[in-house]
């Protein structure tokens, strides 16, 4: 059970965006929504009393000058929580919303971390009952389209969240309807048959963009209402999907075209024609993947067009703040259908429905966002009304003098018959009383002479004389009348000939004006097409010529690293050419001194030999003499031996510092060398990648020079398709014109070109389709 809590919300000058954590609730909402209670729709609600159907906010007073009113206003939006499934109760699902705490306000659950959000709408409803959803918002824009606004209402949601249960309609005042669906962005007529034409998407400046070879019933009753959408939901791709059994796969549109007029149309005083559309349009639901391929299939297109959907309205709002940005109507079949219901000509409503579950939040929390978005877009809904001057009104202005015309006719031959018969009926009564007697000579003489003089002053003979000559007379004057009547009979047959003709003639002008422009809006569409395709080519153009100035760029800027490198290579070879010549005499001096060393080293060795050669002859000669020389030489002896011993330890040191030496220097050679073999590594592997640039150098160079010559070649090519197509458009529209100008001298009528023609047409034609 989902139980309401009071909310303490202290209204605030605008809404903040963030969620806090203190458990008190966070009104999330645009800045253009109101705190406080949301405040009525600019449009005053229309009484559904057809009496009080005067207000003068939709309906103008007949003194009113201006023919187009608006109605300016935001996009209703309610926001519709369903009750929990059966389902959802078995598995018992944990709600996530309730509405409240004020009206208009639906509010997420406390989470165990205390965080809570409120969101704002004009309306938020829940429960089953539909009527409530038409009353809050629906009804009023349903009733302003019988006054000649556009409506559109649309249920936007996830799916299962309740889209096709709101939509479901019952209502009486339609006349002709059609019901289409758009299923993997293709339209398909639900109602019509197998045998029409293939449904295409048209565009007219009176009508804006709408659906063309449309089947559309006309409806009296609500039961024919509910037998075409009976019809049409039998054929409207329905599937079971992992969460909804009778799943929508497709957006459907159930369009009511609302035409009004006075009843004396055949009077062109009597005023224009009012025309307006209804479109109730139910959405496929958003959903992630499901496990079905092809509903996965379906759930790709549906997502794409609903975010083409979100887009448009993003576009829109940003339009809205001036900015400059094209809306992408044409992104999915969906919007192109629904262009001229967003570009503002009609009053939106929006019913939001959201899944009551935790399980839904994410995608609950989207179609909220969405819904905010929504919220923002501003309409203008203009009434439409045929124009006075129109090819309607001229047509049925010659109706009407024909019918007078023929009126007249009709009298005057009935005049003319009365006549007749009065004048038979005295031949009649001259002839039943022959020979006549003076009462009935006076009679006739009374009815057919005036004057009592001729009484007095003639005979019975002279009255019978006189009789004859009426009777002549009369009879002259019959035949006269016979002769007019005759006259009258034929005039009335050319009269009647004459209108059958003008009828014929009309049909005809109205069967060509249909060609007409049905050529034209080919042609229009052609030229479209050309003037999008010179501009893509253009573009193009301008996109490869920019491709190639910064490849000429990349190219100058690759030939100046190139030299750069060669430059650096030359340094550096310089470089490592002195650092070798620098080591190689340091190795030579080095080479030299530890040669030099080596016959010190040898030399001294030598030396050393010698003096121990020498001492020990000089020894083994001291041994022979007496024993008294012995103590004196002994003494000189050992002295001198003492002497070269320190001579040799010197020596010894001073070989051993040398070897020192030399193992420091040979130590020193060592590393020379070895730095002299890195060095060589080194700029061997420098080589190396100097080589591998500059190869990649030489191919980058010959690849952006063939890019360069097939860029080229490309611009040429498309250069010369663009002039060839502005060629061929040209021609087409010379064609066109001279078609349309010798097919209005076929049908001498006053040549009109463009959208003015087209929208004449369009009037002519729906004229028509109203008198007959
Ligand atoms: N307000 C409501 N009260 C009672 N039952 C409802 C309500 N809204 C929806 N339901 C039920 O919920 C189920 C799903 O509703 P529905 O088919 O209208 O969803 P949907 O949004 O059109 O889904 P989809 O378009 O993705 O198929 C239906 O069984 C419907 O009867």
């Amino acid at each position: 059970m989902i139980r309401p809590r009071s909310l303490n919300l202290t209204p605030t000058s605008s809404f903040s965006t963030t969620t806090t954590n203190s458990g008190k609730p966070t009104i999330v909402s645009s800045s253009s929504i109101q705190v406080g209670p949301v405040s009525p729709p600019a449009t005053p609600l229309l009484p559904s009393s057809p009496d009080s159907m005067v207000s003068p906010s939709i309906f103008p007073s007949p003194t009113t000058s201006s023919r187009s009113m608006s109605i300016r206003e935001n996009v209703q939006v309610i926001v519709r929580l369903r009750p929990h499934s059966n389902k959802e109760q078995q598995q018992l699902e944990q709600p996530c919303w309730i509405t409240g705490p004020e009206p208009g306000m639906i509010q997420q659950l406390q989470t165990r971390k205390g965080q809570s959000s409120v969101f704002q709408y004009d309306s938020v409803v829940s429960g089953v009952d539909n009527e409530l959803v038409y009353h809050t918002g629906i009804g009023d824009l349903v009733r302003s389209t019988m006054a000649g606004y556009n409506g559109t209402v649309f249920a936007y949601g996830q799916t299962a969240s309740g889209k096709t249960y709101t939509m479901n309609p019952g209502r009486e005042f339609m006349l002709r309807v059609s019901y289409l669906e758009i299923y993997k962005e293709k339209i398909r007529d639900l109602i019509g048959d197998n045998d029409q034409l293939i449904p295409e998407i048209r565009e007219d400046k009176k009508r804006g963009v709408y659906v063309k070879n449309l089947h559309e019933e006309i409806v009296t009753s609500a039961q024919q209402v509910l037998d075409v959408i009976k019809k049409g939901e039998d054929n409207r791709h329905i599937s079971a999907t992992d969460y909804n059994t009778y799943s929508s796969r497709s957006h459907t549109i159930l369009q009511i075209v609302i035409e009004s007029r006075s009843k004396d149309v055949y009077t062109p005083e009597q005023g224009s024609v009012r025309v307006s559309q209804l479109n109730l349009i139910d959405l496929a639901g958003s959903e992630k993947a499901t496990s079905d391929v092809e509903r996965r299939k379906e759930g790709g297109y549906i997502n794409k067009s609903l975010l083409s959907l979100g887009n448009v309205i993003s576009q829109l709002i940003q339009k809205m703040h001036n900015e400059k940005v094209h809306v992408q109507y044409r992104s999915s079949t969906l919007t192109r259908v629904l262009q001229t219901a967003l570009s503002g000509n009609a009053r939106i409503s929006i019913v939001c429905t959201i899944n009551p579950t935790w399980r839904s939040k994410d995608e609950s929390l989207n179609t909220l966002r969405f819904a905010q978005r929504a919220k923002l877009i501003r309409t203008s809904a203009k009434m439409t009304k045929i124009n006075e001057h129109s090819e309607l009104q001229k047509c049925l202005s010659t109706i009407a003098e024909l019918q007078t015309k023929m009126q007249e006719k009709t009298e005057q031959e009935f005049e003319t018959k009365e006549r007749l018969s009065h004048l038979l009926g005295l031949i009649l009564t001259s002839s039943k009383n022959a020979p006549p007697t003076v009462a009935a000579v006076s009679k006739l003489a009374d009815r057919v002479i005036t004057g009592d003089s001729i009484l007095s002053h003639s005979t019975m003979q002279e009255v019978f004389a006189q009789c004859e000559q009426g009777l002549t007379a009369t009879r002259e004057e019959m035949f006269e009348l016979q002769q007019s009547l005759e006259k009258a009979h034929k005039t009335t047959h050319e009269q009647n000939a004459y209108i059958k003709k003008q009828r014929q003639q009309l049909e005809h002008y109205s069967q060509s004006i249909e060609a007409l422009e049905k050529e034209l809006s080919s042609c229009h569409r052609d030229r479209d097409e050309y003037s999008q395709q010179v501009q893509e080519y253009r573009e193009h153009i301008k996109e490869l010529t920019s491709r190639m100035a910064s490849l000429e760029n990349e190219l100058v800027s690759s030939q100046e690293k190139q030299d750069d490198l060669v430059h650096v290579i030359a340094t550096r070879e310089d470089q490592d050419h002195e650092q070798v010549s620098e080591l190689k005499l340091l190795t030579e001096s080095l080479q030299e001194q530890v040669n030099l060393l080596h016959e010190q080293l040898e030399e001294r060795l030598e030396e050393q030999e010698l003096s121990s050669l020498a001492s020990s002859t000089s020894s083994v000669t001291l041994s022979i003499p007496s024993v008294k020389q012995y103590d004196n030489e002994k003494q000189q002896e050992e002295y001198h031996h003492y002497q070269q011993q320190q001579q040799m330890e010197a020596e010894k040191e001073k070989v051993e510092q040398n070897s020192r030496h030399v193992e420091e220097l040979e130590k020193i050679l060592a590393t020379c060398r070895e730095s002299l073999n890195e060095k060589e590594i080194a700029s061997l592997a420098v080589e190396k990648k100097l080589k591998t640039c500059m190869e990649t150098l030489n191919k980058k160079t010959t690849e952006l020079l063939i890019t360069k010559k097939q860029l080229e070649e490309e611009r040429h090519k498309k250069q010369t398709e663009m002039v060839t197509m502005t060629i061929t458009s040209s021609q087409q529209q010379q064609q066109q014109h001279d078609n349309n100008k010798s097919q209005q001298q076929k049908l001498n009528i006053p040549v009109i070109y463009g959208g003015a023609w087209t929208i004449l047409a369009a009037t002519a034609m729906y004229a028509f389709s109203i008198s007959c």
